[in-house]
């Protein structure tokens, strides 16, 4: 096993060249694999069977279906699933592709532009990094990232309509699926942050001795993910790993941590990771409805209207600060954040 030390001198070596994972996939790269390697032994979750999509399947949601059918087929898919795609949600396929052509320009650009970006404070509104994890999990991640807040200080409010009206659609569902009026989730201001990370998964030389992102559960309200066609994204369901394969078109959603705890584990939080290949670069661009790290004083725990006498809160409240400031810490170290919450 590789002594911590001089693990912690590679992951800073690595930082040192602000070229991050990118910057490997050139001739030094011997120099730096063994910080993304598997710890020993190998989580035991890893192990679980993977399973494609023919035995299997994420739940699909046409969007272009009547509105009760689709608050039905999301309220059946964020509690047992957690994660789902949808199609016809009205984003031009234009956009989207505009979307991963842009984040490939700024993961392919001169290195030294990029290195003007590099950071590790979470409170900037633009930073770029490998990931954020490489320091507080047991084993760095094929992929490197930026991100920027897009609200509640947007760039460019007119830049963002699409994501914020499909949230907004999707928030309004959900309060809907909940018995819940269809304002709720939104008074409760889950609409207040977006984050949106743009990720880069250069080809990995030995993708089985590594991740592109290890197994987590996202720190957010809901995560709307665009993914291009080389796949590789996985959600443990019924103890397996089911592919969440690529959709032309579609948008990936996942419940994130916030909304199981606020529904008292009525819906769920998925658990997910994206296995590294030898094909790439992957694009992905994730958008987190989620202030983050940002003050933000609001409190939330279980909605008050979901508790009964049988059904007690389970979770003890926060705030996406103090949440995310943790969740953070403890890196994607394969434990749920969410546990720290249990009453
Ligand atoms: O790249 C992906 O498909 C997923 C990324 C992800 O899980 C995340 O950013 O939280
Ligand atoms: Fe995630």
């Amino acid at each position: 096993m590789v002594a911590k030390n001089s693990i912690e001198f590679e992951c800073k070596s690595l930082d040192e060249t602000k070229a991050a994972v990118h910057g490997l996939v050139e001739p030094q790269i011997t120099e730096f694999l063994s910080i993304f390697g598997l710890p020993p032994p190998v989580a035991s979750d890893d192990k679980k069977p993977s399973v494609s999509a023919s035995d299997l399947t994420v739940p699909i949601i046409d969007f272009a279906m009547p509105r009760e059918v689709i608050v039905e087929k999301i309220k059946e898919a964020a509690e047992k699933w957690g994660i789902f795609q949808v199609i016809n949600h009205g984003v031009p396929l234009s956009v989207l592709e505009e979307i991963k052509d842009g984040v490939v320009r700024f993961h392919e650009e001169d290195p030294e532009v990029k290195k003007s970006y590099f950071s590790r404070d979470f409170a900037k509104t633009f930073i770029y990094h490998n990931n954020f994890e490489l320091y507080s999990s047991s084993s760095g991640n094929w992929r490197d990232s930026f991100g920027c807040y897009m609200a509640p200080n947007p760039p460019n409010p007119e830049e963002i309509p699409h994501v914020m009206s499909l949230g907004g659609l999707i928030f309004e569902i959900l309060s809907e699926a909940l018995v819940l009026r269809s304002e709720k989730l939104k008074s409760m201001d889950c609409m207040k942050g977006l984050l949106m990370l743009c990720h880069y998964y250069p080809p990995c030389p030995q993708p089985d001795l590594t991740f592109g992102t290890s197994k987590h559960s996202d720190n957010t309200f809901i995560t709307m993910l665009l993914q291009d066609q080389i796949g590789g994204l996985q959600v443990l369901h019924q103890d397996c790993w089911v592919d969440v394969s690529p959709i032309s078109g579609a948008l990936v959603i996942n419940i994130g941590d916030f909304l199981q705890l606020m529904t008292n584990d009525k819906l769920k939080s998925a658990e997910h990771r994206v296995l590294a290949n030898k094909v790439g670069p992957r694009i992905s661009v994730a958008c987190f409805f989620s202030s983050s790290v940002i003050p933000n004083a609001t409190v939330y725990g279980p909605i008050k209207e979901l508790l009964s006498e049988e059904n007690p809160p389970k979770y003890r409240e926060f705030t996406v600060p103090e949440y995310s400031k943790g969740y953070i810490e403890k890196g994607l170290d394969g434990t749920s954040h969410l546990l720290n919450y249990k009453i």
